[in-house]
């Protein structure tokens, strides 16, 4: 059989759209969870991943007949549709609640200054009250910048990220499950416009919660990873930010932008080819540096601040390692073959 052309390494990442199985249905319904008991829900998940990467090698190699079977076994499973709604089952506070709180935790300092910033304009805008087109623009020139919030691979518009007057949140997923998620690949989103070297046209955050290992191929999930670096406020923005910075230990609890990270515990905890040193490395070595992370009994949460091309810059200076390939780790029976490959420009 013809063997289909293996796209190249250095090739601009490709959307992973295409190596997707078709949508179930029409995207914009809203449709009410049924009762799903945690087993079903992990069986229908775990068996979707499972299809997702044979399906990937089949297209990889160019197996026709195999892609057809394999798309038809995951549409018989509820395709894409299904998938989410055992996920969202499983976001459940009686499955172990929804990854946003972790996040929305680790941005408490900035959620609290921005909080306490509000109330100073507010009271500074009654002081004015006399004045009333005087309040309003001395208020609104007092407001403090929202946290710039997107979120990739959502399945609902009502989470923890959602804090009123502070945050400003973009969701996107392949499938919109509703209104107020756009339905769009990661991979093929506008990188933000910096005109003029104008800050704030990207975000603070972006988070990738149970989204990477969704991904069915190291080099792809390496690709994500790698993207992610261009969706923050320009790197213009901030090094001024680091510069006007009063001191280093200011720095060091700088939390923003920052990429928020979750995968499923075992990914990074009983791979062959990840634990969490080469995943920190793999990170440094795209410019972020480690700032939190927690593991429970299923998931790992991790918050990096990203600190630009001059922190990149620093690592490959310092010998860092920019090229990750799929090395075995950890040998032995009883792991999995999670694995992140990064490839230089
Ligand atoms: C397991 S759900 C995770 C949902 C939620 N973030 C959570 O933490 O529970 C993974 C979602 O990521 C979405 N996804 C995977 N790859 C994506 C991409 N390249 N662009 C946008 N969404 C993506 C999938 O469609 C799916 O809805």
């Amino acid at each position: 059989m013809a063997k289909k052309k293996r796209p190249s390494k250095h090739s601009k990442p490709s959307s992973l759209k295409s190596g997707r199985p078709p949508l179930s249905r029409p995207s914009t319904s809203n449709t009410k969870l049924p009762s799903l008991s945690s087993k079903h829900t992990r069986t229908l998940i775990n068996t979707h991943h499972l299809l997702q990467k044979r399906l990937a090698t089949a297209r990889l190699t160019g197996d026709v007949a195999k892609v057809a079977e394999i798309e038809a076994q995951l549409a018989a499973q509820g395709g894409l549709e299904s998938y989410q709604l055992a996920s969202r089952t499983g976001q459940r506070n009686d499955r172990g609640g929804d990854s946003s709180k972790v996040l929305v935790k680790w941005l408490e300092g900035e959620v609290q200054a921005r909080k306490a910033a509000l109330r100073g304009s507010r009271s500074i805008g009654e002081r004015e009250d006399v004045d009333n087109s005087k309040q309003v623009t001395l208020v609104e020139g007092m407001k403090p910048k929202p946290i710039r919030i997107l979120e990739v691979g959502a399945l609902s518009t009502q989470n923890a990220l959602n804090i009123a007057g502070i945050t400003t949140v973009r969701r996107i997923d392949l499938r919109s499950p509703e209104q107020g998620i756009e339905e769009i690949d990661f991979m093929d989103l506008p990188i933000p416009a910096a005109p003029n070297g104008e800050a704030d046209s990207g975000y603070d955050v972006l988070s990738l919660s149970l989204v990477l290992n969704y991904v069915p191929d190291p080099e792809a999930r390496g690709e994500m990873l790698k993207r992610t670096t261009q969706f923050f406020n320009t790197p213009t923005s901030t090094r001024l930010q680091r510069e006007q910075s009063s001191s280093d230990e200011e720095d060091q609890t700088r939390v923003l932008p920052c990429l928020f990270l979750v995968l499923p515990s075992p990914c990074l905890h009983n791979s062959r080819y990840l634990d969490a040193e080469r995943l920190t490395s793999i990170l440094n070595s795209l410019g972020y540096s480690h700032l939190h992370s927690k593991t429970t009994r299923k998931l790992y949460y991790s918050l990096w601040r990203y600190d630009d091309q001059h922190a990149r810059d620093q690592w490959v200076m310092s010998g860092g390692q920019t090229v990750f390939k799929k090395t075995e780790l950890k040998p032995g029976g009883g792991r999995n073959n999670f694995c992140i490959v990064l490839e230089t420009e």
